[in-house]
């Protein structure tokens, strides 16, 4: 089980540093949406350039153009790329391609799927490397938690990883983790917390041994 820090609500500098006070506690940290708006893919090259054995997501939730969009984040350092599970058949056969051609993954976002059971099915069969169960912040706020999806999917998908991700804190990833995810997803309840890295530290004690 792998733990990601998703950092979201900073600068690229700022998020470059966050990484490296925690790094031996994560194994994946995510440059997230509102950076990559705000800062462009410049803040995936700058956090690439930052950290040493950690691996660097793109939280793109790409939705079309897909092949060019992977090509894009993956030139600017970016080892694992999101796409949501919402587009196309068509761009997520792009995005895997192009992914897997330069030997990086593509994380599918679930995020606003419906019929989770289905596409999550249909995204194992067209080589999605993880599928990400994910409560967003505008659902965080309405109490809804990923957990009832993460066993959904978990229970129909062969290939693929599965993720899970949305409001998950050092107080909350052991229920998470007792179902046995490939890997968890935690934003601001480290990059948030009083002591970041007390906080990372608490989630990888939770996985530690998954
Ligand atoms: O992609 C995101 C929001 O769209 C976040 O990065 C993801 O939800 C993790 O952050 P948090 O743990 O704060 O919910």
């Amino acid at each position: 089980m792998k733990l990601q820090l998703a950092i979201d609500l900073l600068d690229q500098k700022e998020a470059a540093k966050l990484a490296q006070e925690v790094e031996e506690f994560i194994d994946i940290v995510e440059i997230g949406t509102p950076i990559v708006i705000n800062e462009g893919l410049s803040a995936v090259e700058y956090m690439s350039k930052s950290v040493n054995n950690t691996q660097v997501l793109a939280d793109l939730k790409i939705m079309d153009a897909a092949g060019y969009e992977v090509n894009q984040a993956v030139k600017f350092g970016a080892d694992i790329v999101t796409i949501l599970g919402v587009a196309e058949d068509a761009s997520i056969k792009g995005a895997v391609e192009e992914a897997h051609k330069h030997g990086k993954e593509l994380l599918v976002d679930m995020i606003a799927v419906q019929d989770l059971e289905k596409r999550a099915k249909e995204l194992d069969a067209l080589g999605a490397d993880y599928i990400a169960v994910h409560t967003g912040y505008d659902l965080q706020a309405e109490g809804v938690s990923p957990l009832e999806s993460l066993r959904t999917v978990k229970s129909v998908i062969k290939n693929s990883k599965v993720a899970v991700a949305g409001g998950i804190t050092p107080e909350t990833i052991q229920s998470v983790a007792d179902e046995n995810p490939d890997l968890i997803i935690v934003g601001g309840g480290i990059a948030n917390a009083d002591d970041p890295v007390e906080a990372a530290k608490q989630c990888r004690a939770a996985i530690e041994g998954k």
